[in-house]
């Protein structure tokens, strides 16, 4: 069992909040940009991938967000609701604000890259007077990534939706989330981020973004257990710190740490895999595993994803985590996760 609680009470599972966008997949891969020809267009943007994960594991999910009032802003509406996601709180732009797309190269295995193009996007412009509090009292968990924290209006709506969860005994779950393209300077995403990490019951993020975050709160650091015990010194009850490739540890306010490592795969590429970790592992928390299932839970989700060429598409379901799982011990033995 995970000390976390879930009020059984609300009616909704999960509800997550932030970008949505499209993602433009290379399908020429192992080559540049330059000589990509033709890409897979798949739904996209790091919340909208976890929230697609939460469903397609069987959660009740919802989202808060804007779309393009377009041809994208139609195709993930009823992406979303082919996947059973509410976007009964998903907004129309009405002032020609588009939808952000994320075209990805696919150089080899090891060298992907993003080339953002986000100007002028619906996401961001989403507002404090959008956010629905009962919407968000009726759910279990909410779930921030942290690119919404770049730009106003977005940054109050996300700020506002964090304080209504934790008046209502909503757990919110902090996906650092970093993209560079999106802020100003380091020092503005380190206030931003450290604020909304304060008021985080779980925060998920990589070495590199739990620097940016602390950078202007902690000595240069590179200790996960400083950096556990100094957000719950906060609020936080978890902290997950992930190390790619190397595998990821994650830390509970009573003192206990997990490591798990990668499963092995054949890589496609290198991003993806934090989305649907964040979802499985949310997923195990909700149904009050140990966090070590939780951990392998979410090691394997996002294994499956970075060797699928899409993010949202791959995203599995409980059972094809389970034989996914199952397949790798049969392979490599029964500790082929463990540290
Ligand atoms: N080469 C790999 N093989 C297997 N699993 C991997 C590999 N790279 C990453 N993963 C899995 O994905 C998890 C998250 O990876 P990473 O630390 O890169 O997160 P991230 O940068 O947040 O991902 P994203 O690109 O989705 O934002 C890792 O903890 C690991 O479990
Ligand atoms: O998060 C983004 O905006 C890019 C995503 O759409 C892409 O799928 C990815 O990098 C997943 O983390």
């Amino acid at each position: 069992m995970n000390n976390l609680v879930f009020n059984e009470k609300k009616k909704r599972d999960f509800i997550a909040i932030g970008r949505i966008g499209v993602d433009l997949n290379a399908n020429e891969i192992h080559r540049p940009m330059e000589e990509t020809e033709t890409f897979t267009k798949y739904v996209g943007g790091s919340p909208a991938n976890i929230s697609i994960g939460m469903a397609r594991l069987g959660m009740d999910t919802g989202f808060i967000g804007k779309v393009s009032e377009d041809q994208f802003g139609n195709y993930i509406l009823n992406y979303f609701e082919q996947d059973g996601i509410d976007t009964s709180n998903i907004v129309i732009d009405q002032e020609g604000a588009m939808t952000g797309l994320a075209f990805t190269e696919i150089k080899s295995p090891t060298d992907c890259s993003i080339l953002m193009y986000r100007d002028n996007v619906a996401d961001l412009k989403i507002d404090p007077q959008d956010i629905d509090e009962e919407y968000i009292r009726n759910s279990k968990v909410l779930q921030v990534s942290g690119t919404a924290l770049s730009k106003s209006p977005s940054r109050e709506a996300v700020f506002l939706a964090i304080d209504y969860a934790r008046k209502h005994d909503t757990v919110v779950v902090f996906d650092i989330d970093y993209r560079p393209y999106s802020w100003r300077s380091e020092e503005e995403t380190a206030i931003y981020y450290s604020l909304a990490a304060e008021k985080s019951d779980v925060i998920i993020g990589s070495r590199e973004e739990f620097n940016i975050v602390e950078s202007l709160t902690m000595p240069k650091n590179e200790n996960d257990q400083a950096t556990a015990q100094h957000w719950f010194d906060y609020n936080a009850q978890i902290v997950v710190v992930k190390h790619g490739k190397e595998g990821s540890t994650a830390y509970t306010k009573e003192g206990e740490s997990y490591d798990i490592k990668p499963f092995p795969v054949e890589v496609v590429k290198t991003f993806g895999g934090g989305d649907a970790y964040a979802s499985a592992f949310i997923y195990g928390l909700m149904q009050n595993w140990d966090i070590d299932k939780c951990l392998e839970f979410g090691s394997a989700s996002a294994a499956m994803l970075v060797a699928s060429h899409s993010c949202s598409d791959a995203m599995p379901t409980v059972e094809e985590i389970e034989v996914f799982i199952k397949e790798k011990k049969e392979e490599y033995g029964e500790r082929v996760a463990s540290t």
